[in-house]
């Protein structure tokens, strides 16, 4: 997707800057880690209220999840105890239909009994067969019409919106197959099951209710042996759950691990065919998918293994009911089959009861271990606002294209995340209206991150840049944004015609169209030519004339250029160079570069090292000077640019030999 303004520049750009890790330039003197970076920002900063409520909101659902389950699990857990062991204790004597006395009476009122203990649980149980069905059907529509049609597509909007407001730094803390994993899994994943364990708890606390009163029958004997069959499939089925628990979490890296390989075979496709490389890849891919195989294994072991002790247990139960018939049969009570039937059914009943409980806990750690994954894009610090809201903060909203285009960095110091260096020390300098100023340096020297913290990308963790005499920091990101075009050393192509690419929202007319297209000696290509995504189809050169043509025709007041010709040849160089020249004669122009050649024609040079402003002047005057780090730069250039082919290369050569 692409933003109105400039976004596929900067992101472009903000992924080469993500690149460069490099540490070879260290500062000086770093300052320590500053453990309030975070909290500075922040507060600097507030999260837009919409995502910030919304992310609670997944939070919440997330913590209810658990309580439901844990909630679910201490029922399970005292279930045996409250529903046998305290009714025996309680009513032992009254209670136990095969005590002699109960017998007696049993015998002498056998109809009247049967009619008002035995049967009327059975009866009881087809209602709940019934009520067990209505609530399957509530449960069901209320998966499709609350969660599918409703509270899915705004738990989706609320991640995308999530990332679309994610400070860079999230952004570049995960990999873009993890992001895209977890919106994916967001619509498959129905949060918590609520649905199925409030339409389950129905069922079960009538359950509950009509095994307390069954169990009031239950000869005491009877009582123990299930009190002790409860509580071992209580623990089996926790045992169970937990390994399984643990089980899924590996289960979930390896499946992703074995993903993210496919995805990287096919990405880097052109790079593994060069170096010839396919083996190795498709090796550590079927290393990979054995590693999941073999956790898929392990995770069923566990299962089998699990359900074979509980049907041990099962076995056991059954054959502790058909002994304590039998003992108190012995004991010269004859039970009837209707009484052995009605112990077996009420035992399985509450058997059946406390699996499910333990059933629907798993499930909830299930979908909170999908749901942690949601709340974690969810919630990701999100950037400033986008637009000012405030009307104190209206007059300098209006200011946000700047008329003139002057810079000033005043003391600003930047890091990308609160434990490492600073990628900018105390820098401070001022571009005048209309100045073009070359930025250079070496390898991690800081070029890239002035445009991370002028587009604010990354924030300041201290000084100011104002444009105009206008702190940015007080302005809405988008309004900043807007204010500067970034040609970035990839151009950030969307599918679709050239006019679509460099006029996305139609915002020009045909004739501004044609005439930028004509400066930027695109006219062989023409407007309507049909770019692939991504400009698979064109050449490196084409691309990156589209990405000037675009900014040529937004016409901003500051134009920043982050090695836009570093990869393509000397005469597409010259031409973007020439357009810059034309085009930009009025505006503010930075070019960031590492060839020396493309910030030939600045009127000054910043040269950069170690996050610092090393020197700041004309090129005539830095190249002046001997023992300066621009003059060594000069020296290395000159020793290997080609001087015959090229006007800006002389030049080099000529600024080099005043040394
Ligand atoms: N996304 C990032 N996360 C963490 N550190 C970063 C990030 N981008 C840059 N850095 C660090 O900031 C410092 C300055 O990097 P920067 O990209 O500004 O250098 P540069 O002069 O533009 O280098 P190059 O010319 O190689 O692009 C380096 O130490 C680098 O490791």
């Amino acid at each position: 997707m692409i933003s109105k303004s400039t976004s596929g520049h900067i992101t472009s750009g903000m992924s080469a800057a993500a690149k460069s890790t490099s540490t070879t330039a260290l500062i000086g003197n770093p300052l320590e880690p500053d453990r309030s970076f975070q909290q500075a920002t922040a507060a600097k900063h507030k999260t837009p209220t919409n995502v910030d409520s919304t992310s609670t909101k997944v939070q919440a659902l997330c913590y209810f999840g658990q309580v439901c389950g844990w909630a679910t699990l201490a029922i399970a857990a005292t279930m045996g105890t409250v529903l046998f062991a305290v009714p025996a204790m309680l009513h032992r004597q009254q209670m136990s239909i095969l005590s002699p006395e109960s017998h007696a009476v049993n015998t002498s009122n056998s109809s009247s009994n049967t009619s008002s203990g035995v049967w009327w649980p059975k009866h009881a149980s087809f209602a709940l067969i019934a009520l067990d069905a209505l609530c399957d059907w509530v449960a069901f529509a209320v998966r499709e019409f609350v969660y599918v049609g409703l509270a899915r597509s705004r738990i989706q909007a609320a991640l995308l919106g999530s990332l679309a407001h994610a400070q860079m730094s999230e952004i570049w803390r995960n990999s873009d197959y993890h992001l895209v994993s977890v919106i994916r899994c967001s619509e498959r994943a129905t949060p918590l099951g609520v649905h199925t364990f409030l339409a389950d708890s129905v069922t079960n606390i009538a359950s509950l209710g009509l095994s307390v009163y069954s169990s009031l029958r239950l000869s005491y004997d009877v009582l123990v042996a299930l009190t002790a069959a409860s509580a071992g499939v209580v623990y089996l089925r926790t045992h169970k759950d937990s390994t399984l628990a643990a089980i899924q979490k590996h289960r979930r890296r390896a499946v992703l691990a074995t993903e993210k390989a496919v995805h990287d075979l096919f990405s880097g496709s052109l790079v593994i065919r060069i170096h010839g490389v396919y083996g190795e890849f498709s090796g550590r891919l079927r290393e990979l998918e054995s590693r999941q195989q073999a956790v898929e294994a392990l995770a069923n072991a566990v299962l089998f293994t699990t359900y074979l002790l509980h049907y041990a247990v099962d076995t056991a139960l059954t054959l502790a009911l058909i002994g304590t018939i039998l003992a108190t049969a012995a004991d010269g009570l004859r039970p009837t089959p209707a009484d052995v039937q009605y112990y077996y059914e009420t035992a399985a009943r509450s058997l059946a009861l406390l699996s499910q409980l333990v059933v629907i806990k798993n499930n909830a750690t299930n979908h909170s271990l999908v749901l942690q994954e949601l709340c974690d894009v969810g919630s990701m610090a999100a950037e400033a606002p986008w637009h000012i809201a405030t009307k104190a903060k209206k007059a300098n909203a209006r200011q946000s294209r700047p008329a003139r285009g002057a810079i000033e960095f005043d003391s600003c110091s930047l890091r990308y995340n609160r434990d490492s260096i600073l990628a900018l020390s105390r820098v401070s300098f001022v571009i005048g209206e209309g100045e073009h100023v070359g930025i250079v340096g070496r390898t991690g020297a800081g070029k890239s991150s002035l445009l991370q913290a002028l587009l604010r990308l990354v924030e300041l963790e201290a000084g100011t840049i104002a444009i105009d005499g206008v702190d940015v920091s007080e302005l809405g990101l988008h309004d900043l944004r807007r204010s500067v075009s970034v040609v970035p050393q990839a151009a950030a192509l969307i599918e679709g015609s050239v006019r679509s690419n460099i006029d996305p929202f139609d915002e020009h007319n045909d004739t501004q169209v044609r005439d930028a297209i004509k400066a930027c000696q695109l006219e062989e290509l023409g407007a309507d030519k049909q770019i692939e995504s991504g400009g698979r189809n064109l050449s490196g050169g084409q691309q990156q004339l589209i990405s000037i043509c675009r900014a040529v025709l937004q016409r901003r007041k500051i134009l920043v250029l982050d090695e836009a010709t570093a990869n393509v040849d000397k005469r597409t160089a010259a031409v973007i160079e020439g357009v810059i020249r034309r085009e930009f004669k009025h505006s503010t122009v930075l070019v960031i570069a590492h060839r020396l050649e493309a910030t030939a024609s600045c009127d000054r040079i910043i040269v950069m090292d170690g996050g610092r402003v090393a020197e700041l002047d004309s090129p005539s005057n830095l190249a002046a000077k001997n023992d300066g780090i621009y003059a060594a730069l000069l020296r290395t250039a000159a020793a290997t640019i080609d001087m015959a082919t090229d006007a800006d290369a002389v030049a080099i050569k000529k600024q080099a030999r005043i040394n």
